[in-house]
């Protein structure tokens, strides 16, 4: 879905990616994983088309970003920044539905499809409040909603990708975990999420797939199954840690690096 071919972004005198190279799939959540400053959300505003490149190229659906109509794009890739600042005040309702505008469809439609997803993500008691007054995890909770919403024409996920950075930053457990779980169900629908995540635990364990990043430069990419490894990351975040199995039953088991 994604394709980066040595992609190199420069701001002054800095590099902030050298020669990264990725592939992006249909069906798969990639954790993006780097200490501060590594360059994980110069990647983002890179596959955003905000910073021009010095060198390289980025595909999207075969195209590059700015063969796409920006209303076509705006169906088949949403982004969940880091921090959300200047909402104006207005219902969380009205908010959602604006993520609808680029569809061809009547009010009555957009309405129900709110309705609807809205309370597939457990968010109806959200819907009559002020934007502007939502706790950090509540907006974060709603900004999901509104990235799905941006996105959804069916339950067919194919060609349509979620970037998010740090989505779960102001999440209790609970929410993290049922956040995660829309994520699984948006993969399986056959979408594609590219994820930055702090809690490389938590987040190692929900992806298909790993990318270290150290000073702009790719390290590692492959399966998570295969890359969540002590090797990897001490050297990517300059730690010696280890790595400890917990086994949640018979078939399924978690791995955690400790400092
Ligand atoms: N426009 C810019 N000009 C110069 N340096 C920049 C610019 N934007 C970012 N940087 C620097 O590039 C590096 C990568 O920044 P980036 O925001 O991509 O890091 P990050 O991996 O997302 O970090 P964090 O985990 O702290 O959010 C940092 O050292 C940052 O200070």
């Amino acid at each position: 879905m994604f394709n980066l071919s040595a992609v190199t972004v420069v701001a002054g005198q800095k590099t902030l990616l050298n020669d990264v190279s990725l592939v992006f799939e249909s069906n798969s959540i990639t954790a993006i994983l780097g200490a501060n400053g590594a360059g994980k959300s110069t990647l983002f505003k890179s596959l955003l088309g905000e910073y021009p490149l010095d060198k390289g190229i980025i595909k999207f659906d075969g195209l590059s970003l700015d063969e796409h109509l920006l209303k076509d794009l705006s169906k088949k890739r949403a982004y969940i920044a880091q921090a959300k600042a200047g909402f104006f005040s207005m219902l969380v309702y009205e908010y959602l539905q604006l993520a609808r505008l680029q569809y061809n469809e009547t009010d009555e439609q957009s309405q129900n499809i709110v309705l609807e997803l809205s309370e597939q993500f457990h968010v109806t008691h959200l819907l009559m409040r002020d934007v502007t007054q939502l706790s950090g995890g509540e907006l974060q909770l709603i900004e999901f909603v509104r990235a799905y919403l941006q996105l959804y024409e069916s339950d067919n996920m194919h060609n349509k990708c979620l970037l998010l950075d740090e989505p779960a930053s102001a999440l209790d457990i609970k929410q993290t975990r049922l956040l995660y779980g829309h994520l699984k169900t948006f993969q399986r629908a056959g979408g594609c999420i590219i994820i930055i995540d702090h809690d490389i635990n938590a987040v190692a364990n929900l992806a298909t797939n790993l990318v270290y990043i150290r000073l702009g430069e790719v390290l590692a990419t492959g399966a998570s199954s295969e890359l969540f490894t002590k090797v990897h990351i001490d050297d990517c975040f300059d730690t010696s840690g280890q790595i400890i199995v917990h086994k949640a039953n018979s078939l399924h088991e978690n791995k955690m690096y400790h400092v």
